[in-house]
């Protein structure tokens, strides 16, 4: 993986996505499509962003019965993105089956695109998760056991946050991912995000890779708040 920034562009279409691009003009981000970008524009968009050298986390977090699940992520595949995800909530049967729709679907002479699960998102705090969840365990623990049950069921990394991306590391290895959003600069807005961090924290707590929209996207420069978060994570 080249790029381990990736920008989040949470915009409500197309031309506000590529009114933000023009700021990167020329250079390749890793940049992360989701539900409100996707739902609008769909494939047509991941083609542009592919096209214009891109690397693309498509993130729509599929949560459903496994032959649901598989036959979605065998249509995804054939997008050529470079990483998508389900929700590891969704059990085993449903991770493996993501897995297999993955791999039926990626074309010929293409590479499988990445596929890691969310544990808890990174707006869920301890409390809330066991007050509504009722999980009554900690945070840490709730994290690490979907981290383990979608290393067993072959995924290739999970969602979590920096906090505990290091556990998470221990727990299987190096190479399995650990894609942290909740990244804020120091002193920033926390907007709905209850775990958060900055670059250079993540990095120092063995995040593999962040997830940063509203900092960037809603800075007065984009190009350089994107900056001083590449320079503090590469720090
Ligand atoms: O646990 C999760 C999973 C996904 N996200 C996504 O990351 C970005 C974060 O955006 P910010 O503006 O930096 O808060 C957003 O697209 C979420 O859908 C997450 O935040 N937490």
């Amino acid at each position: 993986m080249e790029n381990e920034v990736i920008i989040a562009l949470d915009f409500p279409n197309a031309s506000e996505a590529n009114d933000f691009l023009r700021h990167f003009h020329g250079q390749s981000l890793y940049v992360k499509v989701g539900m409100e970008l996707y739902y609008q524009e769909g494939a047509a968009f991941i083609q542009q962003l592919k096209n214009n050298g891109h690397q693309v986390f498509l993130d729509l977090k599929l949560h459903d019965i496994p032959n649901t699940v598989y036959r979605a992520m065998k249509v995804l595949a054939g997008l050529s993105v470079d990483m998508v995800n389900v929700h590891a909530a969704g059990g085993t049967d449903m991770m493996k089956a993501a897995r297999s729709g993955l791999e039926e679907g990626t074309l010929a002479g293409q590479t499988r695109p990445a596929l890691i699960a969310v544990t808890q998102l990174t707006s869920t705090s301890e409390e809330q998760m066991q007050r509504e969840q009722l999980i009554k365990r900690s945070m840490e623990e709730s994290v690490l056991h979907y981290a383990r049950l979608a290393k067993k069921s072959g995924l290739d990394g999970v969602v979590c946050s920096a906090f505990e991306a290091a556990s998470i590391e221990k727990a299987t290895d190096t190479s399995f991912l650990r894609v942290t959003p909740g990244i804020r600069l120091d002193g920033g807005k926390s907007d709905d995000q209850k775990r958060i961090v900055t670059p250079s924290n993540a990095r120092a707590m063995k995040s593999s890779m962040i997830v940063i929209g509203r900092p960037i996207t809603g800075a007065a420069d984009p190009a350089a708040a994107y900056q001083k978060v590449v320079t503090e994570w590469e720090r």
